[in-house]
């Protein structure tokens, strides 16, 4: 396939896109993998009686994450994701319920489910990766595809596991602006692209920092209610503004402003983890009610910005040494972490010592 990036991995890159936007619009993909499977797959949090009726077969299943599983406490977990038999038990009501625990007040479940005994395949792993990457739920339906699918726009597997790798590999800069800030004058922003056209992620640039030492750094993952709104469950928008008075007042320094909202669950699942701890569970336990990982973010496209702005050292401004350590496997060298902290309020205390308490900040 052309493109103007010219790579040859663009085309991988590209089905998996596509099959993002089908599965967000509910419509269904073929997963096909290296061992000869081929599955039909739908996003679960959009199962109505129509849908379902292509979801028939003896074979038709439900997945779910281990997390997911083990908050519905379905035992015993032989891999991740775990299958759930749809036929005799499982009706569209049900499945909504399952796979969004926001809604399993209003169809509370009548377990106990049974669950298939065998190692997970290779598409149904990447069927529910397919769903993380498209900020869905991650539960997805799955059948074995019949002839009558062969419509359906069909993804490989390992396009779908090697998503991620290959789209920070891609990226590359589009535009380049001089913004000034109202606490940093000398800003610029700059954007980067996937080689897919898909989701891009901004550098602010403060001052003209040199290539030959540490730059002054901060990673900064995308927080629509706390960046935009001024949101008080969350510490982001002071940590935004924050990094730039910081950088500014330093001379010089970059801030990455990463599009992973949520820590990479996207922003409706972020509003669903929100309901859940007004229910009262911590930002963790919302993650992993939801079928997602604490963090689900990862660093190398951070890396790789930093590579193209001809950064290959950072201070980094951060209390999250997961961000210290992401960095490093990506190949930057963290000569030195910043500490980054602000003041709570009433409404972040307790969200600020969950980070502390489970996810190892420095606080
Ligand atoms: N899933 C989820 N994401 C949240 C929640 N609160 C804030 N976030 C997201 O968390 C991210 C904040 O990350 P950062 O400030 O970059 O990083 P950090 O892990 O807190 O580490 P620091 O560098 O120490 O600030 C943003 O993407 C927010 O949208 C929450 O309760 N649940
Ligand atoms: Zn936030």
């Amino acid at each position: 396939m052309s493109s103007p990036f010219g790579s040859a991995p663009v085309s991988a890159l590209v089905v998996v896109d596509r099959a993002v936007s089908e599965l967000r619009r509910g419509l269904d993909v073929v997963v096909t993998d290296d061992a000869g499977q081929r599955l039909r797959i739908s996003a679960a949090e959009y199962a109505t009686p129509d849908r379902l009726a292509g979801f028939s077969g003896a074979d038709a299943r439900l997945l779910l994450t281990n997390r997911r599983a083990a908050t519905l406490k379905l035992r015993p977990l032989i891999g991740d994701p775990v299958a759930l038999p749809l036929a005799g038990q499982l009706d569209a009501a049900t499945i909504a319920s399952l796979a969004d625990p926001t809604v399993d007040l209003d169809h509370p479940l009548r377990g106990p489910f049974s669950i298939l005994r065998r190692a997970p395949l290779a598409a149904e792993f990447a069927a529910v990766k397919l769903m993380k990457l498209a900020r869905l739920l991650p539960a997805a339906l799955v059948v074995e595809a019949a002839s009558t699918d062969d419509g359906l726009l069909e993804v490989p597997a390992s396009a779908i596991t090697g998503y991620d790798d290959m789209a920070a590999r891609g990226l590359r800069i589009v535009s380049d602006a001089r913004v000034p800030l109202a606490d940093a004058e000398a800003a610029r922003i700059i954007g980067f692209r996937p080689a897919d056209g898909g989701i891009e992620h901004l550098a602010i640039l403060i001052g003209d920092p040199s290539r030959r030492e540490p730059v002054l750094g901060r990673l900064h993952s995308e927080c629509f209610t706390g960046d935009l709104l001024g949101s008080l469950r969350c510490d982001c928008g002071e940590q935004l503004r924050g990094a730039i008075r910081t950088i500014a007042e330093a001379g010089g320094g970059v801030l990455l402003y990463l599009a992973q909202e949520g820590r990479g669950i996207g922003l409706m699942n972020k509003l669903k983890a929100y309901r859940l701890q007004d229910q009262g569970f911590d930002t963790v336990e919302a993650n992993e009610r939801l079928g997602f990982d604490p963090d689900e973010r990862i660093f190398r496209p951070a890396a790789e910005m930093l590579r193209l702005l001809g950064f290959d050292a950072v201070r980094l401004l951060t209390n999250n040494p997961e961000k210290v350590a992401g960095l490093k496997a990506s190949g930057i060298n963290v000569v030195e972490r910043v500490p980054h902290a602000f003041p709570a309020n009433n409404h972040n205390e307790f969200y600020l010592a969950t980070k502390k308490a489970k996810s190892g900040h420095l606080l």
